[in-house]
């Protein structure tokens, strides 16, 4: 039985080796007239895989760019990679030349094609599936504009603000449950469902990042049977689970509508004009609301996280936004309405996105026909990568590119100014959001939950370094209904050391990610038997020379690794006013606690279920 399944192994890995051979050497060949582009030379077979490291890999493709100019190729694996570190030539390729360079590649580590199945809306091919999600997204986004959201950032705000208050610590818990509870209103009408939604977000970011599920690195693993394969047995798991919570999410908002108690949400859009759609299948709709869930649940706490990042490293800039937030809004909370009104806010949001681009390799577009540039020819099947790190990186357009500097935006000698101010800056179009018909979909909401979600904070703290281990709020953490009792993301989200002396510091933290992470229960005391042991990567890592800005997560979507710093309320009295508006919203029913969907133990040995990430 062994030395069959080492054969079936053996074989199955020279076929692919042999494939990937055929096809690079294909595509190497050059028309006449034209020049390769230029590159890393790399190895045979691998390609320059051994040069790229796992920790900001996005690091040394921009420094490639400095070596090899705006575009460059990268052979990976047999795979023709394209880097774009200058935001004219992603124009003039992604955007002018939409028609040939808005598909998307393979994702071996699915388990169903990513481009065919009409499940990944931001990872379909150029297809009917695509263009019809795509109508979709556009009138839900429309409408959700339109009803300002339904005031969801507003309200979940101040539960956010009490969840800061009370646990510091646990400051990466409190925005991660921001956003997932505000999208989790918007995709089905209520918030019970957030931590659910940030688990699913969290595999799936797993699957589909390079950097994350062992079927990216080893495709040949996905063809094996489920025995031979864990990654794909928990890759089957994992999208069994997904469509099983899409499909309850669907049909409980079909329940509540037919009672005439679904509150406004892009489900109850799509069950009210059915018809209207195209989809091929009831599913399909579940899917495209899901992936829209999922993709505001992955995105938009980091530009948050780097806010505080940014206000500890650059404190010369957190006086002047409470000098504009007291000025507009005096003693209360920021609202939608205020966006004309705090155009240093919405800098400091804009350069938040630039400084640290959550997604900062880009979402890769395919080729699907062989291309000329400049002289240079590209050839079909190309991956090309808007390398967002680079791009938002340019002397020319960014001086001091490297500093946090939210002026740059709003004095009119540099040259991103851009008048009215009462409109801009804005995040809106930004690079950050990709190129061409590929463009991402829920700018508007990232947008107002940005503007609610980091002004709030900055109306309500005081953000610092953390010099004294400080002790937390004297007010014991809040435990009824409404508020976020047990962990749904991972260690290495929640494991944070704000003013908690008990907990970890910030050397263990970094550590922790070269130990598998698991869950942390928000609350639990026992901080200290959760410090990670050091494992044999550290040696490839030295924690004392890191750059704290740059100590980011390996996946596609780049979040800054928890730290410590201090977070204090500004005065008792916004806190006070802060907790009485909480208390006043819970009466009401305005917040519902998180609910588990697969029994005990989040469905452990059951089919459906959370997997270890
Ligand atoms: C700060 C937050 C966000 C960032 C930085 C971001 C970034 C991106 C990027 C870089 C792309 C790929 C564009 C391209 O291929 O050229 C994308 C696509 C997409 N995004 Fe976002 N995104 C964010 C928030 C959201 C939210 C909140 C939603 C939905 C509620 C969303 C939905 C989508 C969809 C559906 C696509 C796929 C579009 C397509 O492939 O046709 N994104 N996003």
């Amino acid at each position: 039985m062994a030395s069959l399944t080492l054969c079936s192994l053996a074989f199955s890995f020279a076929v692919y080796i042999l494939w990937k051979i055929i096809g690079s050497s294909r595509r190497n060949r050059v028309p006449r007239g034209l020049k390769k582009l230029p590159g890393p030379k790399g190895y045979p077979i691998i390609g320059s895989v051994p040069d790229v490291p796992e920790k900001n890999g996005f690091i040394k493709f921009a420094d490639w760019g400095k070596e090899y100019g705006p575009i460059y190729q990268v052979n990976l694996a047999g795979t023709n990679h394209v880097w774009i570190s200058s935001d004219q030539v992603a124009k003039d390729l992604l955007s002018k030349k939409g028609s040939i360079y808005s598909d998307r590649p393979h994702i071996p580590a699915l388990i169903d094609d990513n481009r065919t199945s009409a499940q990944y809306l931001p990872l379909l091919s150029k297809n009917d599936g695509w263009t019809r999600q795509r109508k979709f997204a556009n009138v839900i986004m429309r409408e959700s504009e339109k009803a300002l959201f339904h005031r969801y950032p507003e309200i979940e705000a101040k539960r956010m603000l009490v969840e800061l208050l009370d646990q510091p610590q646990l400051y990466n818990h409190a925005l991660e449950s921001f956003i997932a509870r505000v999208t989790c209103r918007l995709a089905w009408g209520h918030s019970d469902a957030s931590d659910e939604l940030k688990q699913r977000a969290r595999e799936l970011l797993h699957t589909v990042s390079p950097t994350g599920a062992f079927g990216n690195k080893l495709p040949f693993i996905m063809d094996l049977p489920d025995w031979l394969s864990p990654a794909k047995a928990w890759e089957r798991r994992r999208a069994r689970t997904e469509r099983s919570f899409f499909e309850i999410m669907q049909s409980e908002v079909e329940k509540d509508a037919q009672n005439k108690q679904a509150p406004q949400s892009w489900m109850k859009i799509f069950l009210d004009n059915r018809s209207k759609w195209g989809f091929q299948y009831e599913l399909e709709g579940a899917y495209a609301v899901g992936m829209h869930g999922i993709a505001g649940a992955l995105t938009i706490a980091a530009p948050m996280q780097t806010f505080c990042l940014a206000m500890c490293f650059y404190p010369q800039y957190l006086p002047m936004l409470h000098e504009e937030l007291d000025r507009v809004c005096g003693d209360r909370l920021p609202v939608a309405e205020d966006r004309p009104n705090l155009p240093f806010l919405r800098a400091v949001i804009r350069e938040c996105l630039r400084w640290r681009p959550p997604v900062p390799t880009g979402i890769p577009h395919e080729l699907t026909h062989d291309d000329e540039y400049n002289g240079y020819h590209i050839p079909k099947g190309s991956v090309m990568h808007p390398l967002e790190w680079a791009i938002a990186r340019d002397p020319i357009m960014f001086p001091d590119p490297e500093s946090f500097n939210p002026l740059r935006w709003v004095e009119p000698s540099y040259p991103t100014y851009q008048e009215p101010l009462t409109q801009y800056p804005t995040i809106i179009n930004c690079s950050q959001f990709g190129y061409g018909r590929r463009l991402c979909q829920g700018q508007t909401v990232a947008d107002e939950d940005l503007f609610i979600g980091i002004g709030s904070i900055a109306w309500m703290f005081d953000i610092s370094k953390s010099n004294v281990p400080s002790i937390a709020s004297s007010t014991p953490a809040y435990n009824s209904i409404g508020m976020n009792e047990k962990a749904s993301i991972s260690q290495e989200e929640l494991n944070t050391g704000v003013s908690a002396p008990e907990c970890p510091s910030m050397e263990d933290v970094l550590i922790s990610k070269y130990t598998y992470p698991g869950a942390f229960p928000a609350g639990s005391d026992d901080c200290e038997t959760e410090v990670p042991q050091k494992t044999k990567e550290l040696s490839k890592f030295d924690p004392k020379n890191i750059d704290p800005t740059l100590d980011f997560s390996t996946l596609l979507i780049a979040k800054p690794l928890p730290f410590k710093f201090d977070l204090k309320p500004r005065d008792s009295e916004r806190a006070a006013n802060v907790r009485a508006l909480f208390n006043e919203g819970r009466e009401k029913g305005d917040y519902s606690k998180s609910r588990e969907f697969w029994g005990e133990n989040q469905g452990k040995g059951r089919p459906c279920g959370w997997s270890k990430v």
